[in-house]
């Protein structure tokens, strides 16, 4: 197990909880009503700051049913929240394209996010060919 320390916005902000059952991944919620017209960009509030655990970083994608939910998708596709995003205010935020006019709750759940340890530190060791077995590039494997 590890502990997160975990600052909400206001009292009226659904605390985080596991959904019995789904997954580990951890739903998070809208910290707002939000109006969006097709094509408007917002970063969405989440209403949570969070110091990571150390050596952690946490990824935040959308909920599968959130396009289907609010019509929008994540502009960045996936959240990278770093270790160092820890201060008073470094809150979370959804960046969210509304792909139609659409309208979120505040506490809706439209993303989810989880932790993962740090990758090790790489080294680039520049060679003038590979020798691994050829794939044959991208696509190669055909579409049946
Ligand atoms: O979906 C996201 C992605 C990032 N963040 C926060 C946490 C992260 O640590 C910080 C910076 O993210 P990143 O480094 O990916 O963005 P940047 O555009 O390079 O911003 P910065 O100049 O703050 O590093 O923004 C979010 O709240 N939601």
């Amino acid at each position: 197990m590890e502990t997160i320390k975990i600052q909400y916005l206001d009292d009226s902000i659904h605390r985080l909880e596991y959904i019995d059952g789904k997954s580990d991944w951890i739903d998070l919620r809208a910290a707002e009503d939000v109006e969006l017209k097709e094509g408007e960009f917002r970063l969405i509030p989440l209403g949570v700051a969070m110091q990571l655990p150390e050596g952690y970083e946490a990824h935040i994608i959308p909920r599968s049913s959130t396009y289907k939910n609010f019509g929008i998708i994540q502009s960045n596709h996936m959240g990278l929240v770093d270790e160092s995003y820890c201060g008073p205010n470094d809150w979370w935020y959804m960046p969210a394209i509304a792909l139609r006019d659409t309208k979120i709750c505040k506490n809706d759940r439209i993303c989810q996010f989880r932790i993962e340890k740090h990758q090790p530190t790489l080294i680039f060791n520049e060679v003038s060919a590979l020798t691994g077995k050829d794939r044959g590039g991208i696509g190669s494997t055909g579409k049946n």
